[in-house]
């Protein structure tokens, strides 16, 4: 697979791929401190769950560097400031704030700062690498799921660039190009920022995959005529009941698939399950910059001062969904009890993975 890296560590810098500048210029950022981490997230520089998660743990282990203290509870404190500030930057995925709480937790097992210090660091890593895992694994899954199924919807890039590798969603179409297993991918453009049109289609053409775009208002008429076999999508956030928060509009494509017949398929690490929140109710619902629709390429298309609502994320319910694919298998509905027999009983409720 032939896709530049989203995130890259050298054991010293943390540099990550510009995805603004996607897909006409591959250009790498170094970001040095917390606050080029926080605006990389908020400005979508860096953006899709998982890469979010992992972008956040190195931008707090790397901010930790810079707390020059002898005391292991000024330390914790600076550590749970900095964790508090990042996790702010987006409120929707939860693999932000999941990662997050993973290294404030191995910071409470430290005897000392220094040691402190290299604990943040090891686990950033350890989610970095287990994020490239978990989606290998999710494709290899996904390839099963999808047997004897070609023609596939999918909407915004739950792709390798939002994760450390591979991708979620996007991943069986990765995995089956190298095994010479061909798919047809719809991709919806994803209004109002693109991540199909500019992410999901230049990364399945870097595989080879075939690939064409449609605008979102396009998926009825592309189901119908183009006879979709289904459709998969990645996840931000999934409660406990199944219901799902992912890109606006995958909602659209549920009802759809309901109405067409056909499988809808959602692709996701089990960090991105939040068992703390019952269903979809819970799910907070990022709302962008209203120019983000108003205008094109700087330029105003609507009247200027025109009201907008631009929620980022929809909350599709777990009835809608045919299966969640996971890096440890595939549940399907009753997903309440499926997911915690998935993740085992150690993870009761109101625990987060
Ligand atoms: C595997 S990426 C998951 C998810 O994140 C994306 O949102 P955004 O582009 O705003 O970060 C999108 O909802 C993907 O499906």
């Amino acid at each position: 697979m032939s896709i530049p890296l989203s995130i890259k560590w050298n054991g010293q810098k943390l540099t990550i791929l510009d995805q603004q500048k996607l897909p006409h210029a591959i250009e790498y950022l170094t970001l040095e401190i917390v606050e080029d981490v926080y605006d990389a997230i908020f400005s979508l520089k860096v953006r899709g769950a998982p890469a979010i998660g992992i972008t956040a743990a190195y931008g707090l282990a790397i901010g930790a560097k810079r707390h020059d203290t002898d005391s292991l509870e000024a330390f914790q404190q600076y550590v749970e400031k900095d964790a508090a500030y990042l996790n702010s930057s987006r409120p929707t995925a939860v693999n932000l704030g999941w990662a997050l709480s993973r290294l404030k937790d191995k910071v409470r097992e430290a005897k000392n700062v220094p040691q402190a210090k290299l604990l943040l660091l090891a686990e950033a890593v350890e989610i970095h690498q287990e994020d490239e895992a978990s989606c290998r694994s999710i494709g290899e899954h996904a390839l099963v799921l999808l047997q004897g199924q070609t023609r596939v919807m999918t909407i915004c890039n739950a792709g390798s660039v939002a994760t450390a590798k591979y991708g979620t969603a996007l991943a069986p179409f990765h995995l089956g190009s190298e095994r010479g297993r061909g798919f047809e991918v719809f991709a919806c453009e994803t209004r109002p920022i693109y991540q199909g049109a500019r992410l999901t289609v230049w990364e399945l053409q870097q595989s080879g995959v075939d690939v064409t775009l449609i605008t979102d208002s396009m998926a009825a008429h592309t189901i119908g005529t183009k006879e979709i076999e289904a459709i998969i999508v990645g996840a931000d956030r999934i409660a406990a009941n199944g219901d799902t928060a992912n890109k606006i509009g995958t909602y659209n494509l549920a009802l759809l698939a309901a109405a067409f017949s056909i499988p809808f398929y959602v692709a996701a690490p089990v960090s991105t399950f939040d068992l703390s929140i019952e269903d979809g109710t819970a799910i907070p619902i990022e709302e962008r910059n209203p120019e983000e629709i108003t205008h094109t390429n700087g330029k105003p298309v609507a009247p200027l001062g025109t009201k907008v609502f631009n929620p980022a994320f929809d909350v599709t319910p777990a009835h809608l969904i045919t299966a969640i694919i996971t890096e440890k298998g595939i549940i399907t509905a009753d997903y309440q009890k499926n997911i915690f027999d998935l993740l085992g009983a150690s993870t009761g409720k109101g625990e987060r993975i």
